[in-house]
């Protein structure tokens, strides 16, 4: 493994077995993505994304293939480890916010928080995603885009090494979709987090250090982008 490489994904296979049927959603993906690197994977409606992206989480396994991170063999892992990977080194955004209706801001960071091994001051974070003046506000009270703010504060709190967006603006309307992509960059470059966004969106393609297209459970391009533009000046 290349001494930069920070995920190394090998001929990983998916397939979804339902009754008779087989559903093969990977078919083979090989890819390197180094550490601080901002990832689009880019590909319309059932081309594999999210089926990459729970197996790279630790939330499912493969059918064939490796996943390297940081020289840890993901798909290696007993169930023990895979929770404490899941906790510790890996944070997810999702699409629908998915925060716990009863509890505040603050406290939806909290309980990410209270279970990993060494979270970040979550003062510290709140600021950093503009919230400072919400903490105390439950989801109800907030905009979709201060929800998904929520979001990723939590992820970051935890202080994972990688931070894996599954369709993080598809909620939102254009700007705070825009503003949503700038918090992330942000992340990416003030924490140094490798950030994973997934996206049927080509817009968000071009704020990616590198991108790797998929269609139809394969990998049909990987490559880095010598100019990624700031996230306000993409459109869609
Ligand atoms: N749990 C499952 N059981 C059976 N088939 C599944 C399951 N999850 C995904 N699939 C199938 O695997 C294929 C890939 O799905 P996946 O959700 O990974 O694609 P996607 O690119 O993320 O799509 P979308 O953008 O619509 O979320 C699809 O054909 C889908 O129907």
């Amino acid at each position: 493994m290349d001494k930069k490489s920070f995920i190394r994904v090998n001929n990983l296979k998916k397939e979804y077995k339902m009754g008779d049927v087989v559903v093969e959603a990977l078919k083979g993906a090989s890819f390197e993505i180094e550490e601080g690197e901002f990832v689009v994977i880019l590909g319309p409606s059932g081309s594999g994304k999210s089926t990459l992206l729970n197996l790279i989480g630790g939330m499912d396994s493969p059918s064939e293939g490796s996943i390297m991170l940081s020289h840890k063999n993901v798909t290696k892992l007993s169930e023990k480890k895979l929770t404490s990977y899941r906790r510790d080194e890996v944070g997810f955004v999702f699409q629908f916010y998915n925060l716990m209706a009863n509890l505040t801001a603050k406290e939806n960071v909290e309980l990410a928080t209270e279970i990993c091994k060494n979270p970040l001051p979550i003062n510290d974070v709140m600021k950093s995603v503009n919230l400072l003046d919400r903490i105390d506000h439950f989801p109800s009270q907030m905009s979709g885009g201060e929800q998904q703010r929520v979001a990723i504060a939590r992820a970051v709190a935890k202080n994972p090494k990688l931070l894996l967006c599954d369709e993080p603006t598809g909620a939102l309307d254009f700007n705070t979709g825009i503003s949503i992509l700038s918090l992330l960059s942000d992340v990416n470059k003030k924490y140094n987090k490798t950030v994973m966004v997934i996206t049927h969106n080509s817009g968000i393609a071009k704020m990616a250090n590198r991108v790797i297209k998929m269609r139809s459970g394969i990998i049909i391009d990987n490559y880095i982008n010598d100019k990624p533009v700031s996230p306000e000046g993409i459109e869609w």
